[in-house]
């Protein structure tokens, strides 16, 4: 299979996507699980492994743009979405026993504990029917991390981190107008620090896993979609051509 796709990147090598798709290739041993079919050993128990999901990780600064890319590659590529701050604002809103607990954490910038924001994100997963998730605002922190590994029992196939400048972020936050109680400058400068002491080193813990693509997050929202289209297509024309592979 590692030989087919191979080969499958040099036959597209002219095409607009090559750079990603041979990159994609060369990154598809997790890819293959999605699409082999082929059963494998989990914890002792022969699992087939086209039940695994694929998972997309958006990481970024706060206002770098996570939501607003999700929303083009869900229209364009289909993933379902879930966004970790949404689904605790959620919470907030229906009144749950966690809401206080919750708000008080956005307000101060921090990072509520995993164990409820990965139980939300398990309970959506489980009941979209989807197989495909963009999972927006996660993990933040290595604890995030560790939490989603040992109780979903996956890692993602892919990370983006949407690189932004700080003065940047703060611009586009302060002008979101969405009636967010984070969105002063108060609260985002806590965010900005949470964000460089405990989300940094979850980035770099990809980027040497060899999962991490960033972006770099200026310039118009099409233009920044430009740089995450090729990522996703390279995906695409790999699972079809090794679909096609193994209908021969
Ligand atoms: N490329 C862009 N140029 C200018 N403004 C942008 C761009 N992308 C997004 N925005 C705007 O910046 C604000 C923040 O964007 P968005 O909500 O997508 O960021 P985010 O990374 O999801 O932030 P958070 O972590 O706070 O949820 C929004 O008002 C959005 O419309
Ligand atoms: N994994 C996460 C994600 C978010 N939070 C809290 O929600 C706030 C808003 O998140 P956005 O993704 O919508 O920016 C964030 O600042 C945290 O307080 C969290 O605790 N854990
Ligand atoms: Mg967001």
């Amino acid at each position: 299979m590692w030989r087919r796709v191979a080969s499958l990147s040099s036959f597209i090598s002219s095409s607009s996507s090559s750079s990603f798709v041979a990159q994609t290739a060369s990154r598809l041993n997790t890819w293959e699980s999605l699409t082999t079919g082929i059963p494998h050993q989990e914890n002792g128990v022969s699992v087939p492994k086209e039940k695994n999901p694929f998972i997309t990780f958006v990481l970024g600064g706060p206002g770098s743009g996570k939501g607003t890319q999700c929303i083009k590659i869900v229209e364009t590529f289909g993933f379902k979405h879930l966004s970790a701050g949404d689904l605790l604002r959620r919470e907030i809103a229906s009144n749950s026993a966690d809401g206080a607990m919750i708000l008080n954490t956005i307000k101060e910038g921090k990072i509520v504990p995993s164990q409820v924001t990965v139980k939300l994100i398990q309970k959506e997963m489980e009941s979209s029917g989807s197989n495909k998730f963009l999972i927006d605002g996660f993990p933040r922190t290595e604890e995030n991390r560790v939490s989603f590994e040992r109780i979903i029992g996956v890692e993602p196939n892919v990370v983006l981190f949407f690189d932004c400048p700080e003065e940047e972020m703060v611009k586009r936050l302060l002008n979101r107008n969405q009636g967010r109680v984070d969105d002063n400058l108060e609260t985002i400068k806590k965010r900005l620090k949470v964000f460089e002491a405990l989300s940094l080193p979850v980035i770099n813990y990809y980027s040497h896993r060899g999962k991490l693509y960033t972006i770099k997050a200026v310039g118009t929202e099409d233009e920044i979609f430009e740089q995450v289209r090729p990522i996703f297509t390279a995906f695409e024309v790999c699972s079809a051509s090794t679909m096609i592979l193994q209908a021969q």
